[in-house]
């Protein structure tokens, strides 16, 4: 797997090594020995399946709270989103910046998440399948979210979002409010 770094410390985003043959390719998509050398450790503890019929379908920008902040590695296996991040580390230079990355079905990208950040996506297509191994168990309690549209941050989205929850559309503004390592 090639691991490109992000503008944001320990954010990755990781291309496949494809090995072709006649039949298709071969890729590794997780190791744990190729993540560690990057500094990662990602046990998986859940894997998360998300449909959305409806290109324009927003979901996030999500995050769970100390000492349940979860790594999540994120990858579209049907049409495609703009897979966005935001720094939320008290500690970090980058605290309250974002990035977007484009995932799609033909490109096999990844994004690697790391803790204490928010995450969310917009649907680029109509029947977009996203799948992403999370390195904590779901926990309501300690679930927190960004807006989507939070001026403080100002993601720039591409299009109007089309679809978006109830919840995800009533979360607080940011506030510069930094998650911290240890609550
Ligand atoms: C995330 C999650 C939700 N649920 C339930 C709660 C609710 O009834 C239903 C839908 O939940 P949500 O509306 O939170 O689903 P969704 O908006 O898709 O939430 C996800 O969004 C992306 C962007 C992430 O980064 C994920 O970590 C997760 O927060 O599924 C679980 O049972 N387990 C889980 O791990």
């Amino acid at each position: 797997m090639k691991f490109t770094e992000t503008a944001l410390a320990g954010a990755f985003i990781i291309d496949v090594d494809r090995l072709s043959d006649e039949r298709g390719f071969f890729a590794r998509s997780w190791c744990e020995d190729e993540f560690a050398a990057h500094g990662i450790a990602m046990p998986p503890q859940q894997a998360n399946l998300s449909f959305n019929p409806r290109r324009g379908t927003l979901r996030g920008m999500h995050y769970q709270l100390p000492p349940y902040e979860e790594t999540k590695l994120v990858r579209c296996t049907r049409g495609a989103i703009l897979d966005v991040i935001v720094d939320l580390r008290e500690e970090s230079p980058t605290f309250g910046k974002w990035i977007g990355v484009e995932l799609n079905a033909n490109n096999y990208r990844m994004l690697f998440v790391p803790g204490r950040f928010a995450h969310g996506f917009l649907t680029l297509e109509d029947n977009t399948d996203v799948c992403y191994q999370v390195s904590a168990k779901y926990t309501p309690g300690a679930e927190r979210g960004l807006r989507w549209d939070d001026p403080a941050i100002g993601i720039r989205w591409p299009f109007q979002p089309l679809l978006i929850s109830a919840k995800d559309q009533a979360h607080p503004d940011f506030q510069g409010l930094a998650v911290p390592m240890v609550m």
